[in-house]
């Protein structure tokens, strides 16, 4: 029997579709087409399925391997990877391919997205997190010393290849960083997802989570590319994560410091009126069952609201976060008191 491949289409500009499967490379030259030579960029822990995609591109193709996770998401690492462009007169109908997690994806989306002011580029997904978040929707960046993801393009890819097999060598706790994310669309847009998530380790039930998360990321980002408005509600436990993970240096899981920023925007949704206590208790229940963690440093909070002013979302002084009006009813808190945060940050603080 033919493997199922889901075909989820994202629209806008430049509609292109995510595809969830088994064995998936043999798609790749269709969303090539008229290139003459692919860019692989990849971290060495991927080294053998980036071969694997290059040879299948069908067209010569240069490896370019990159230091693996957030080491990999830096200015200087994409100026390498420019160099090699370069050397090989990579030109605009060209197409770069990025075969890792979300760091490697992000990475060579934005190469994609500056090279020659734009090529074409392929995420090939082989994490979770990957798959269900950083491979779709054109947000692509790097990381600079004053924060997360503060330089970066929207330039949506040609076409998302997500194959299930890779998920059998994603380490547990890197399959735990992906769930956060599943689970943050549980809270803003599907709470079938909740229920489903304790079983994720269920390869059918895996899949299913892959999918309704791929959907609700593709129905917003299909109506706002740039974060005008709707989008706005995927960055839900962002502004406390990406504060820890700078306060970290980058050695915190992404899902990880994104479990404690939900914990938080739950209990600044429900101090500030707007979230019933259920609804709020029910962040830390989900997400401590299934292992993410649900507190932070108690001291850190002076340096977490600091970090949170560049967080892409605040205009000028005013702080904006996501917050709950319910579940599956995402809305904007702006202008929250330092008291207020103070207070959801007890929440979290050990
Ligand atoms: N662009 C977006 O919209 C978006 C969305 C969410 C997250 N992100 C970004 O994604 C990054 C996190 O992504 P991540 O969780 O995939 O982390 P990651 O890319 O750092 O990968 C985690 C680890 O898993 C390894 N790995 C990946 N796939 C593997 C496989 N199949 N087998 C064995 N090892 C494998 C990687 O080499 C790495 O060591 C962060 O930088 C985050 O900011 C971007
Ligand atoms: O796609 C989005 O939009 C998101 O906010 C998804 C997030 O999970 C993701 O981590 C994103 O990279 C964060 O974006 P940023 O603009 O806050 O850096
Ligand atoms: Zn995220």
């Amino acid at each position: 029997m033919a493997a199922v491949v889901t075909r989820i289409s994202v629209a806008g500009d430049r509609p292109y579709d995510v595809l969830v499967g088994r064995d998936l490379a043999g798609d790749l030259p269709a969303l090539i087409e008229g290139a003459a030579q692919v860019a692989v960029l990849f971290s060495a822990p991927l080294r053998a399925r980036a071969e694997m995609i290059a040879a299948a591109a069908g067209i010569p193709a240069v490896l370019i391997e990159v230091p693996d996770a957030e080491a990999g998401k830096t200015v200087d690492v994409a100026a390498m990877c420019w160099d090699r462009l370069g050397e090989r007169n990579f030109t605009r109908t060209d197409v770069i391919v990025g075969v890792g997690g979300g760091a490697v994806t992000d990475l060579a989306g934005y190469v994609a997205a500056s090279w020659l002011r734009g090529v074409r580029w392929v995420p090939v997904s082989t994490s979770l997190l990957g798959m269900v978040d950083a491979s779709v929707g054109g947000k692509t960046g790097v990381n600079i010393a004053a924060g997360k993801n503060l330089v970066g393009a929207f330039h949506p890819p040609a076409g998302v290849l997500c194959d299930l097999d890779a998920l059998d060598t994603l380490p547990a706790d890197d399959l735990l960083a992906g769930l956060a994310e599943v689970i943050k669309c549980g809270f803003i847009a599907d709470p079938r997802i909740l229920e489903l998530a304790e079983s994720y380790t269920d390869s059918a039930v895996l899949r299913e989570l892959v999918e309704r998360a791929i959907r609700v990321k593709a129905e917003v980002v299909s109506v706002d590319l740039k974060e005008s408005g709707l989008r706005e509600i995927l960055n839900y436990g962002h502004t406390l994560g990406h504060a820890i993970e700078k306060r970290e240096k980058y050695t915190w899981k992404h899902g990880h410091a994104v479990s404690v920023g939900m914990i938080f925007a739950g209990a600044l949704g429900h101090l500030s009126g707007r979230l019933s206590f259920d609804v709020a208790s029910q962040h830390r229940a989900v997400l401590e069952s299934v292992g993410l963690p649900v507190s932070y440093s108690a001291d850190a909070w002076p340096e977490l609201l600091s970090a949170m002013r560049v967080d892409k979302k605040a205009r000028a002084a005013t702080l904006r976060f996501v917050v709950l009006d319910g579940l599956a009813k995402p809305g904007i808190l702006s202008g929250p008191s330092e008291e207020l945060l103070a207070r959801a940050y007890a929440e979290v603080a050990r």
